[in-house]
């Protein structure tokens, strides 16, 4: 594991953005193509308007880039809370990325059959070979969830690599994700977190004893790839131990 603490979240977001462009690079110079899986929510929004930014767009060869998501709302592809909206808005349509490219969640359908269908769809995708993305972007939330893996939910007791439904009884909404043992199979797992309100849960996450059932992200931990953490210093200022930055 690698953790780099950056001064500033500006710095961060520059810093992530180099690593996406040097793995996006290294992997479609060995292999042709590059799989990736997004996060949702709020914290990588700005680095998707980096990333499709004038100063980064022209260092990656987009059409050899494949979009997943890692977690999804069940909610429309319309909705204000759709993590496929966000990067459509501004990662996918600013860069221009064909939509064979882009393998959104079909919440049209109930959220087993949603989770079945997207569990198909990588399957296809990896031609019946065990799926290993190129990279999934993992971000943490405040109760130390990541991706839709939620504390206290029977997904985390999910032993196979595939795609499952989560329902969350306090919101009383469904989301659909990666199981744990799928992202594990990935080649490279990188955390984006910033903002001090997570100090908390990235020091739980890192340095308690193992709790998946409070802190679901500990289960995050590639068995034959790379895990980077970047946070910026607000989020790091819990921390105790050192680490190899
Ligand atoms: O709900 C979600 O939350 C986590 C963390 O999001 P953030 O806005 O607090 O950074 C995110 O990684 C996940 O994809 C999303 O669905």
């Amino acid at each position: 594991m690698k953790l780099t603490i950056f001064a500033t979240v500006e710095e961060l977001l520059q810093g992530f953005a180099e690593y996406f462009v040097a793995t996006a690079n290294q992997v479609i110079a060995e292999r042709g193509q590059f799989a990736v899986a997004l996060s949702g929510g709020n914290s990588p929004k700005k680095l998707f308007e980096l990333l499709a930014s004038d100063a980064f767009k022209a260092q990656v060869a987009w059409e050899k880039v494949y979009f997943f998501f890692g977690d999804e709302r069940y909610v429309p592809h319309t909705s204000p809370d759709s993590n496929y909206l966000m990067a459509k808005k501004a990662l996918l349509d600013p860069l221009n990325i064909d939509s064979s490219h882009i393998f959104p969640v079909d919440t049209s359908v109930p959220p087993v059959q949603a989770a079945q269908r997207y569990e198909a769809t990588i399957d296809q995708f990896f031609r019946g070979q065990p799926a290993r993305f190129d990279l999934l972007l993992m971000g943490l939330g405040d109760n130390a969830h990541t991706a839709s893996l939620f504390p206290h939910t029977p997904v985390l007791h999910e032993e196979a690599a595939g795609i499952r439904e989560v329902y969350l009884e306090d919101k009383k909404v469904y989301r659909i994700t990666m199981t744990a043992p799928l992202i594990n199979q990935g080649r490279n797992v990188a955390f984006l977190v910033y903002g001090a309100d997570k100090a908390a849960a990235l020091r739980r996450v890192l340095e308690e004893a193992r709790n998946i059932e409070e802190y679901p992200a500990q289960l995050i931990a590639p068995t034959d790839g790379d895990l980077h953490w970047f946070v910026d210093q607000a989020i790091a200022s819990e921390l105790k131990n050192s680490y190899n930055t």
